[in-house]
């Protein structure tokens, strides 16, 4: 079991709440950071909030979800402990923990149904980091841009 933080703006939360019971049904706990309604809010208030909270510790995993997935990843990638995966389909959700250990899934409730996402949820939490060379690459994200200047 792991704790699990949740987060969206209004045009994740209703996928949100019902991702909720999935999360919980796999045997996990969910901290809800918000929002806690369809008004429209700015999505990056609650990738931040998802990110304050892996960053603090008070959360292993995390599920974001905003009209795409694209803009809340975004703000909780801002956060070095945060590897947020943007997904919309299954099989990227298996490949993104298998090569990329990411460590929050993003979804987009305008881009994906309810079925897919659910798919998604159940495959980031049974699908196991690979490791190996993918643990050399995996490293290099917590860093900041750096390399060779001449290229
Ligand atoms: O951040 C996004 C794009 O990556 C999300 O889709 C937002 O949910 C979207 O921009 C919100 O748009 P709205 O017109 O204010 O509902």
């Amino acid at each position: 079991m792991v704790t699990v933080v949740m987060a969206a703006d209004h045009a994740g939360f209703e996928m949100k709440e019902a991702l909720k019971t999935d999360v919980e049904a796999l045997g996990h706990r969910v901290l809800d950071v918000g929002t806690d309604s369809a008004d429209s809010v700015d999505y990056p208030d609650f990738g931040w909030r998802l990110a304050a909270a892996i960053r603090d510790g008070r959360a292993e995993r995390g599920i974001l979800v905003c009209g795409t997935g694209i803009g809340i990843s975004m703000a909780a990638n801002r956060e070095p402990k945060v590897r947020a995966a943007a997904v919309s389909d299954a099989t990227s959700a298996r490949l993104t923990r298998l090569h990329n250990d990411a460590n929050v899934l993003a979804l987009g409730a305008r881009v994906i149904g309810i079925e897919t996402a659910r798919d998604c949820v159940r495959i980031f939490f049974e699908t196991e980091f690979e490791g190996g060379r993918h643990q050399r690459r995996v490293d290099k994200l917590g860093l900041a841009a750096q390399g060779d200047e001449d290229r």
